[in-house]
């Protein structure tokens, strides 16, 4: 079956031709209307239209090209960075893309790190989560005109994970209603944020709040850096960005150090908390609610997982469709590298992960604006969840993401260690996502720590019910069950896929509890205790996770059904999910088997039902990674151009090389001229 209607993107970027004849075969082939699996990934037609609006005018616009960024210093990077996000304001009014939504979609088409990330991302969230009405009504105007441009300080050079060890302190003065902010240590100076370097003029800094030598914890403040007239730094900033990074050239993340800076008691960010005139502290309603913005933000992540991760797996399957390498037999044409068993295993479960993560994506999205809903009644009962279900995810889909873009890389041979096949820049921007908002091991422990607290309570009070995606812990004669998929059929079954999943993170989650006891019961108390098993945390918040991962798929697939779409999207849809829940048992089968609840009477089905499903993908690999519909400018490859035309894209591209300038070398003549023209 053909694509029911045709896509609007340009091919841009990508040395115009005849497309590649195999990418035009296999598109031909595809047993799916590849249309509609786009509409249903982007929310509709209409959606989907739109998108591809602002794609091409981003496409097509020379501002917005990507195609110098490899030949670029550091500084020019910032700078060409900052010249498109002039643009992207210029475009904003010319096209009159005022809302939240149609500005979010521009960025995500610029698709660059651009030093206004923060200020959009984070800035702006923790003023409408964090400040008054009035606060609000002083700042979003500045902020959303760009009057003030702001970034997000938290993290110092001593300490990013543990909040509570921050050194900025924020001390009221009483005699003049001012705080008075200051770095009393090296390891207070403030490290990492993004914009803040040379971009911010505003931020909201995170400190420890001290009034008449009182601890009150770490407040969120809102601070002027720059001058609004020059840019200079005020009195008392020391500011300045933190250098080299392994990428993220276009951002600079910054330090900053306070001497002594005092700002208006107005500038505590005081919806949760209050200090009054007199020096009155009010406690927040709930201790961690001034973390809002990280939740929101993981979250957020979570949901860019998936696109990231097809966009690599975009280019390594168009790539893996056009490169061929040996006959299977003399006399015969060359293999395309994709017909070949090994690269299908490594790419679909990335393809199948990939749109995974998708419905994991709209997962959190539902789950965070419930939760909002609910702080805005005063209602914080659902952080907990939140902030554990959105910790493991994050965790869990950046790391998968990450690992599966150099995958990708190495599945590309010796051309996807070229910067031009756009995967080594992908990865190099993308790794942080472990690391920010979290480190990932770190957010494993908060979401392991709420799963023992859960299994604990169950265990004590049985009977109690918990929610949803936890509440296999109530079940503990699952333990007692084992897996009977013995055949390759009885792996295709959802309901064995979840139970292998649940049963898994049950068992890890008991284990690590008498663990815990077992330590305690040596003698020691229960933070050493903890301490004794932390790697197996990381397991436990893994395995539940990927549980809600598959879940999440199951059901939307049984959602999708139930609102009628079509029988090929639900047949691929359902093969995508099958490998992604097949693989991962394979990929951890030693958790399976160590329990019994697997053995070679059920592996062997299911390597051969893995098998059976890489079969069964190849010819639609090509439509699938279509449907995400990203455009050449998106993809930024030479590797993954849609046209195909990978050989004489990489070509053009490489002429673009400034040592490619001239035809002898910059510093033939001092270094290479004397020992060839020497004499013997
Ligand atoms: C419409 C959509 C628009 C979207 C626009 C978006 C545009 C985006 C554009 C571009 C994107 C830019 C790209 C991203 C750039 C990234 C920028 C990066 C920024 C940063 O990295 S900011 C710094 C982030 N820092 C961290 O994440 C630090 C991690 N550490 C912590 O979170 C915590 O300290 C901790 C969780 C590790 C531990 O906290 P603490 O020591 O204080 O507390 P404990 O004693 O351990 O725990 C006490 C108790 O509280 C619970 N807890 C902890 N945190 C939370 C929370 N956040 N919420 C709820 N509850 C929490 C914890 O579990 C304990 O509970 P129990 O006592 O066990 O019950
Ligand atoms: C590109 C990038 C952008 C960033 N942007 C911002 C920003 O805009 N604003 C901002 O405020 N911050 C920002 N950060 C900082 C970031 O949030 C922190 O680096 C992150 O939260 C990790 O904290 P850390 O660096 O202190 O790591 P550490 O906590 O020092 O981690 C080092 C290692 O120690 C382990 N570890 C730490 N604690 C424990 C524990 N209790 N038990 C066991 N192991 C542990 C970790 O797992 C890790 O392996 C950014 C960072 C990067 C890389």
């Amino acid at each position: 079956m053909s694509s029911s209607s045709k896509p609007n993107l340009p091919v841009t970027n990508a040395v115009n031709g005849p497309p590649n004849a195999d990418l035009v075969r296999e598109r031909g082939a595809a047993s799916f209307p590849v249309r509609d699996l786009t509409y249903l990934v982007y929310g509709g037609q209409e959606r989907t239209e739109h998108l591809e609006r602002i794609a091409n005018m981003v496409a097509s616009d020379p501002v917005f090209r990507k195609t110098d960024r490899f030949f670029l210093s550091r500084t020019e990077q910032y700078r060409r960075s900052l010249e498109k996000v002039r643009h992207y304001k210029e475009l904003i009014a010319k096209h009159n893309l005022h809302s939240e939504l149609d500005q979010q979609d521009l960025r995500q088409a610029i698709d660059e790190d651009l030093p206004i990330g923060l200020h959009v991302g984070m800035f702006i969230p923790t003023i409408v989560g964090q400040g008054t009405d009035e606060q609000q009504k002083k700042w979003l105007p500045l902020a959303r005109a760009y009057k003030i441009i702001g970034t997000y300080a938290q993290t110092e050079l001593g300490h990013g994970s543990f909040i509570r060890g921050l050194e900025t302190v924020a001390t009221y003065d009483k005699s003049t209603q001012e705080f008075v902010l200051n770095s009393p240590t090296l390891t207070a100076t403030k490290w990492w944020p993004g914009a803040l370097g040379k971009t911010s003029t505003h931020c909201v800094v995170f400190a420890r709040l001290v009034i008449s030598d009182r601890e009150c914890g770490v407040h969120p403040f809102m601070v002027q850096l720059r001058s609004l007239e020059n840019h200079e730094p005020l009195k008392g900033i020391t500011v300045g960005d933190i250098g080299p990074k392994f990428a993220y050239e276009t951002m600079d993340n910054g330090f900053l150090r306070f001497d002594h800076v005092r700002i208006p008691r107005d500038h505590m960010l005081m919806r949760f908390a209050q200090v009054a005139a007199d020096g009155t502290y009010s406690t927040p309603p709930h201790s961690k609610v001034s973390y809002a913005t990280m939740v929101f933000m993981r979250a957020y992540i979570i949901g860019t997982a998936s696109s990231t991760l097809a966009k690599a797996v975009t280019i390594a399957v168009r790539y893996s469709c056009v490169r061929k390498q040996f006959p299977l037999r003399s006399g015969e044409p060359e293999q395309q590298i994709l017909n070949y068993q090994n690269q299908q295993a490594a790419l679909f479960p990335l393809l199948a992960t990939a749109y995974a993560f998708h419905f994991t994506g709209n997962y959190i999205r539902q789950m965070y604006s419930d939760f909002v809903r609910g702080m805005r009644a005063q209602d914080f009962s659902v952080l907990p969840e939140m902030h554990a279900t959105s910790a493991g995810l994050k965790s869990l889909t950046t790391w998968i993401a990450s690992a599966g873009i150099e995958t990708c890389r190495a599945s590309c041979g010796g051309h996807g260690y070229s910067k031009l096949s756009g995967l080594p820049s992908l990865y190099a921007n993308y790794i942080p996502a472990c690391t920010y908002e979290g480190d990932n091991t770190v957010m494993c422990f908060q979401l392991a720590r709420y799963l023992l607290k859960l299994y604990g309570k169950a265990q004590a009070k049985p009977g109690l019910r918990l929610p949803g995606n936890v509440s296999y812990l109530e079940k503990s004669t699952l333990l007692d069950e084992r897996c009977d998929a013995s055949t390759e059929e009885l792996w295709l079954d959802p309901a064995r896929q979840l139970h292998a999943y649940r049963n898994r993170a049950l068992r890890l989650v008991a284990n690590c509890a008498n663990r815990l006891v077992a330590e305690m019961q040596k003698g020691k108390d229960e933070v050493l205790a903890v301490e004794a098993i932390k790697s197996d945390m990381v397991k436990v918040a893994k395995a539940h996770s990927y549980y809600v991962v598959l879940n999440n798929f199951v059901n939307a697939i049984e959602q999708l059904r139930a609102s009628g779409t079509s029988t090929p999207i639900l047949r691929v849809l359902k093969t995508l999910c099958d490998l992604f829940a097949l693989h991962f048992i394979q990929a951890d089968l030693g958790d399976f088997l160590e329990y019994g609840y697997l053995s070679s009477l059920h592996t062997e089905p299911l390597h051969a039902q893995i098998r059976r499903l890489l079969e069964a993908i190849r010819p639609d690999a090509v439509a699938l990674v279509d449907a995400f519909n990203f455009t050449d400018h998106a993809l930024g490859s030479a590797l993954g151009v849609h046209n195909g035309r990978v050989y004489e894209t990489l070509f053009e591209w490489a002429q673009q090389e400034p040592l490619n300038k001239t035809q002898v070398a910059p510093g033939y003549h001092e270094y290479i001229k004397p020992f060839l023209l020497a004499k013997m």
